[in-house]
C-alpha cells in the first residue's frame, strides 16, 4: 500500500509539474530507489545511470521503447508492468526471451475505458460536439432540425471484443435498454449470463449487418490489424456509427475516411487514431460526422490509483517469485 501511494504520488507530481520544467521525480530510501521519467529521451539517459540496478519497469502510458539494446543493458530486470491493458507497444516475444515477465492492468482500467466508450457513443448519437460549438458561438439561431440525433434506447450495439472492457460496456448499454450483440474469438458464456441479454455472433459479419452502433474493443495484434476495413464498413448499415476505443490501427483509416465522406456509415467516434495525434491536415479532422478524443480511455483519478495498485501488485509478485496476477504471456 505504501509503495502504491508512493508511486501514485510520483505519477501525480510528475503530471502536475509538467514535462518541461521538472520531468523527473526521484525517490530513494533503504528499500528502494525509484525514478520516474516522462520523456523517452530522458528514459534512455536515466537507464544508462541506473541500468545495473533496475529490477522493474513500470510503464506509465505507452511511450518508452523497450528494445533489444535496452533489454541487454538491464541485467537485473525481472518485470515490466504496464499501466493499461493494451500491450501492442511491446514486443512480447523479445521481452520474454530475456526472461523478463510482463503484466498489464485489466481490472483497473475496464470501468473508465468502458465509460469513455459510452461517452463517445452518446456524444455521437446526440451530436453533442456539433451542438456544443453552436451553443458556444454567440448569436447563432438554434433550429431543432439542425441537431436531429439517433435514439440510443432500443438501438442495437455490437461489441467487438468481449474482454473485461467489452463486458463493462455491455453492462452500461443494458442500462440504456440497448440490444447487445458481441463478437469474440471465443464465446464468453459467463459474461452473457451476467450481462443478461447479450447475443454472441460467431461471425463478425452478422454483427456488422445488424448493429446501429459498432464498438471496437479488441487488442491490436497482427490478427486484428485493419480488422475493420472497407468490406466491413460496407456491411454496416448506412445509419450506423463506428466507435473505436481500442487502437487506431484496428480500423483501416483510409477506408473510414471514404466511408464517412460517401455515406457508407453515418458517423465515427474515435478515442484512438493512427498515428496519435493525427497530422493537422488529416481529412478525419475536417469531417463533421467524426468525433475524436485524445486517447482519454483510462484516464480518471480513480483509475490512476488503481492502475498503480495493480502494477505494484504485479511487480511485487514478480520480484518475490510469486504468480503474477495479471501476467501477459507472449502468444
Ligand atoms: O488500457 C489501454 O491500453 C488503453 O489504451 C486504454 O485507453
Amino acid at each position: 500500500c505504501n509503495m502504491v501511494r508512493l508511486l501514485e504520488g510520483m505519477v501525480k507530481r510528475s503530471f502536475s509539474t509538467g514535462s518541461v520544467d521538472r520531468p523527473r521525480v526521484r525517490h530513494s530510501d533503504a528499500n528502494s530507489e525509484i525514478l520516474l521519467t516522462r520523456q523517452h529521451q530522458e528514459f534512455l539517459e536515466d537507464r544508462k545511470r541506473m541500468s545495473k540496478k533496475v529490477q522493474a519497469i513500470y510503464l506509465w502510458w505507452h511511450k518508452p521503447v523497450i528494445d533489444q539494446e535496452l533489454l541487454q543493458s538491464l541485467p537485473n530486470l525481472k518485470v515490466i508492468a504496464n499501466s493499461g491493458v493494451g500491450m501492442d507497444h511491446l514486443d512480447l516475444k523479445l521481452v520474454a526471451s530475456f526472461g523478463v515477465k510482463m503484466a498489464n492492468a485489466p481490472r483497473a482500467v475496464s470501468s473508465s475505458t468502458a465509460d469513455t466508450g459510452m461517452a463517445l457513443l452518446l456524444a455521437s448519437a446526440r451530436r453533442l460536439v456539433e451542438g456544443y460549438h453552436i451553443a458556444m458561438s454567440s448569436g447563432m439561431e438554434y433550429s431543432e432540425a439542425d441537431f436531429l440525433g439517433v435514439e440510443v434506447t432500443g438501438a442495437t450495439l455490437g461489441i467487438i471484443g468481449m474482454g473485461s472492457i467489452g463486458y463493462k460496456i455491455a453492462l452500461r448499454a443494458k442500462a440504456f435498454e440497448m440490444n447487445i450483440l458481441y463478437h469474440n474469438r471465443t464465446r464468453r458464456k459467463e459474461q452473457e449470463e451476467q450481462a443478461v441479454g447479450t447475443t454472441y455472433c460467431e461471425k463478425i459479419d452478422g454483427l456488422l449487418q445488424r448493429a446501429d452502433f459498432v464498438m471496437v474493443v479488441v487488442s491490436l495484434t497482427p490478427q486484428t490489424h485493419k480488422l475493420i476495413g472497407k468490406r466491413e464498413m460496407e456491411l454496416m448499415k448506412p445509419t450506423a456509427t463506428l466507435i473505436n476505443i481500442s487502437r487506431g490501427a484496428v480500423v483501416d483509416q483510409e477506408a473510414l475516411v471514404t466511408a464517412l465522406q460517401t455515406g457508407v456509415i453515418r458517423a465515427a467516434a474515435l478515442d484512438v487514431t493512427h498515428p496519435e495525434p493525427l497530422p493537422r491536415d488529416h481529412t478525419l479532422l475536417k469531417l463533421k460526422n467524426v468525433i475524436i478524443t485524445p486517447h482519454l480511455g483510462i484516464k480518471t483519478d480513480k483509475a490512476t490509483y488503481m492502475i498503480t495498485e495493480e502494477a505494484v501488485e504485479n511487480i511485487l509478485a514478480a520480484l518475490n517469485g510469486l504468480p503474477i496476477p495479471s501476467e501477459v504471456l507472449p502468444s
